[in-house]
């Protein structure tokens, strides 16, 4: 029997960034979370601790701040892009580079040209693999948080002896977004990619008379691949955060689908893929990356 070093990869996570982009007193900010890690020939740090391989976590921090400065940061994947092939590109040692970005997102405070408030705690996110000269992208969004207070409905599941779940044809249907999906290649205008994905999937969950959450993910992404042949694939993680009817009947009162107690745990948790069957091969797009 041998010990052997398996997959590994480092780098920084996390590196909060923030730029302002200044045309007179008018201001654009962008606020970013990034994390760099890096894949390669990296068997003597583990093994004995020689580093000549190794470029420090703190370099990689130092990039990305230095990045923002040396040119306009733009859109999330095209930054990815510039910084994973940087490091792919410079470091002999270094064969692939995963490069994950959320951005969260600010709105300008009543058209000023200054001040801005966070109005949710959505992210738009990308998740940038590069090995040798490849590329996937993953993007997403994140925390998109929505509610229906009708059009949703839940029966004819199976009853056993655990069964107490009442039957309904008229329910609140809450979910937090995840979603992630598989770019085809690079080649791609990210930011209204990005804009057109969020409403396609916003207008699926308003439009889609639901009969489960499962049926109104397949929706989701079904829409989006009908519409956007940029995509390959998408993966849907969606809690339903249920809203249970109070039963009022102790107090003399009829609650017709009214009063709700909002519970925030356990919630029920429905999540898959949705691809074409001729989706190019998706290669290393997801690796390290939860399953949905
Ligand atoms: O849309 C739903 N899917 C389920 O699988 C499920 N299970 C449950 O208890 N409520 C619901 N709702």
């Amino acid at each position: 029997m041998a010990i052997v070093l398996g997959p590994n990869q480092y780098g920084k996570a996390e590196n909060r960034l923030v730029t302002v982009s200044r045309n007179g007193s008018v201001h654009t900010i962008k606020d970013l979370t990034v994390s760099t890690s890096l894949r390669g020939d990296l068997a003597d740090t583990h093994l004995t601790g020689d580093n000549a391989k190794v470029l420090a976590t703190d370099t990689q921090k130092n990039t990305v701040y230095a990045f923002a400065k040396e040119a306009p940061v733009g859109e999330i994947e095209d930054f990815a892009l510039r910084l994973g092939r940087h490091f792919v590109g410079t470091q002999e040692a270094i064969s692939g580079a995963r490069i994950l970005i959320d951005e969260h997102a600010w709105e300008r405070i009543d058209g000023h040209d200054h001040a801005f408030s966070q109005g949710s705690n959505e992210k738009r996110t990308t998740a940038v693999t590069i090995e040798g000269s490849q590329a996937w992208v993953v993007s997403g969004v994140r925390d998109l948080v929505v509610l229906k207070s009708t059009g949703s409905e839940f029966h004819g599941y199976p009853k056993d002896p655990y069964t107490t779940l009442k039957e309904t044809t008229d329910r609140i249907l809450a979910t937090s977004v995840t979603a992630r999906w598989r770019y085809a290649g690079t080649d791609v205008d990210w930011a209204k990619s990005f804009t057109e994905i969020r409403s396609i999937m916003l207008k699926t969950f308003a439009d889609k008379h639901s009969l489960s959450l499962q049926q109104t993910l397949y929706a989701m992404g079904e829409a989006v691949l009908n519409a956007r042949s940029e995509v390959a694939e998408v993966r849907l993680s969606m809690p339903n955060k249920h809203h249970f009817l109070v039963d009022l009947s102790a107090f003399g009162l009829e609650n017709d689908n009214e009063v709700f107690y909002a519970a925030d745990r356990p919630y029920g948790l429905i999540e898959g893929s949705i691809l074409r069957d001729d989706a190019p091969d998706a290669g290393l797009a997801w690796s390290t990356l939860p399953a949905f």
